[in-house]
């Protein structure tokens, strides 16, 4: 039995799509009411979550769409995934959400059990976490730790802080307030707080009008597709941005204490880099005692056909901090060295210090994957959906372009010629029965949930062919 079938005896067998436009009218309805409370306008159509199921999204008109976007690349395992109803059946859920404690104060008796499991899916190397609420905190917590290391490794893990540090600190000046920097790449998202939001340089909707740390931006490397006909050029290319990344290093206006990476950078655009480029990043951020902080708040959690997408470059030694989110729920860093601690209590803290409940999901989630192998089925179906994608491209060159994500699950992607085609096709897949996203301002990116089968990718090609043969 496949793991649809045994979690999702009653999926539909196929996409049902009943209305002629999309919000169906009920939909529409329901978003114009929606939006005198809340600004509704980026809603596709209103979602009923009761009845949506497995891999299939069902909306308040009855559609039933194939969902290869999974709420932003967030659902692991599929809607209504009867293991999670039974992890958030358990009295130490109830606890949780009822009772939730400030846990940095008042932690649980059920705490320890809830981080140990959690740890149990660490990435290779990594053997501590802490807690944070969405992805951008989650970056934004570790580029607190980054700066509190990269100041204790300059003054001293022990050492106190100096009175003048005490004083200016609360004039927002140096020393105590210090001008460091967090280099990131360009077409990175990272969030859309303030410091996740000026290493965020993907659109410049998600940053206008909001004040920014001036922080450096490298260039990401742009790969030629298909990969294995462009290895030369490719190769040049991650030698030029690795150079840039060095340089940066040395002459930004202010001292570089961290890098922060997404091995494939999601919501611009689909853009991988090689394990080389992460590889040799370790040796700059050595070499310059610089913090290497990889973002898998979209990539991680199974979806590439590993846990961690960067487990794929093997980086040795493992990077300093690993940023997660999204398909765990939960959300928060991993790291291993324990001078990411800080030297004193209260300076990683807040009321919560995470949310136990989405950490006991967060646990489960990760078992799940773990117990049913869905990592392999995940590159088992994945090289299916590629080639199948590959057959498409043949068919319709500049329809397919840059076809990316070959031997990384079903973490897929291409470009469209235009932003106008790419929202055409993504508007027309739905009248189709297919749920899928895009990203950067004309990709496509498949997002669909672990338990995706070959069946849902022969049902999302049948799909793909008819909107792409009527585009
Ligand atoms: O589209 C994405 O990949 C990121 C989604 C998100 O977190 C955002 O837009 O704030
Ligand atoms: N980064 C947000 C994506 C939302 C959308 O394009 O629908």
């Amino acid at each position: 039995m496949t793991s649809a079938e045994s979690y999702y005896p009653d999926e539909p067998v196929k996409p049902v799509v009943k209305t002629s436009t999309i919000p169906g009218p009920e939909s529409a309805k329901q978003i114009a009411q929606l939006d005198q409370v809340f600004d509704a306008r980026p809603a596709y159509f209103i979602a009923d979550y009761e009845k949506s199921i497995g891999n299939y999204i069902v909306d308040v008109d009855g559609n039933a769409y194939l969902d290869l976007y999974a709420q932003i690349a967030s659902i692991a395992l599929g809607y209504n995934n009867p293991a999670l109803i039974k992890a958030a059946q358990t009295p130490e859920m109830i606890r949780a959400l009822v009772d939730r404690p400030a846990s940095g104060n008042f932690p649980s008796a059920d705490l320890q059990k809830t981080i140990k499991q959690i740890l149990k899916f660490a990435p290779k190397g990594q053997d501590h976490v802490w807690s944070g609420l969405s992805g951008a905190d989650a970056n934004e917590l570790a580029f607190k730790a980054a700066f509190m290391y990269y100041r204790a490794n300059q003054r001293g893990y022990d050492t106190d802080f100096s009175t003048e540090e005490n004083q200016s600190v609360m004039e927002n000046t140096a020393p105590g307030a210090p001008p460091l920097a967090v280099l990131s790449f360009k077409r990175a998202f990272h969030g859309r707080l303030f410091a996740s939001g000026s290493t965020t340089v993907s659109k410049p909707i998600h940053k206008l009008d909001f004040p920014a740390f001036d922080w450096p931006h490298a260039d990401y490397p742009s790969y030629k597709y298909p990969l294995d006909q462009y290895e030369q050029e490719n190769s040049l290319e991650d030698d030029r941005c690795l150079a840039l990344v060095e340089h940066l290093i040395k002459t930004w206006k202010t001292p570089v204490a961290a890098l922060i990476i997404e091995p494939i950078q999601s919501e611009g655009g689909d853009n991988h880099a090689s394990n080389y480029f992460l590889q040799k990043l370790r040796d700059i951020t050595l070499k310059h005692k610089v913090v290497y902080i990889v973002d898998e708040v979209q990539t991680g959690v199974g979806a590439t056909g590993k846990f961690w997408c960067h487990e794929y470059a093997d980086i040795q030694p493992p990077v300093d901090l690993v940023t997660f989110s999204k398909k765990f729920q939960s959300a928060g860093y991993f790291f291993h060295d324990p001078k990411f601690v800080p030297n004193k209590p209260y300076r990683q803290f807040n009321t919560w210090c995470g949310e136990p409940a989405r950490m006991i999901i967060a646990g489960a989630i990760g078992q799940e994957i773990v117990d049913k192998d869905l990592t392999a089925q995940v590159l088992r179906v994945g090289d299916y959906l590629f080639q199948k994608l590959e057959a498409l491209q043949s068919k319709y060159p500049t329809r397919f372009q840059n076809l990316r994500g070959r031997g990384r699950g079903t973490f897929i992607a291409w470009d469209l010629p235009s932003p106008e085609e790419r929202d055409l096709l993504l508007k027309k897949l739905k009248l189709n029965g297919c749920n899928v996203g895009g990203c950067s301002t004309n990709a496509v990116r498949l997002r669909p949930t672990l338990t995706f089968e070959e069946k849902h990718a022969d049902i999302f090609i049948e799909a793909l062919s008819k909107t792409v043969a009527d585009l």
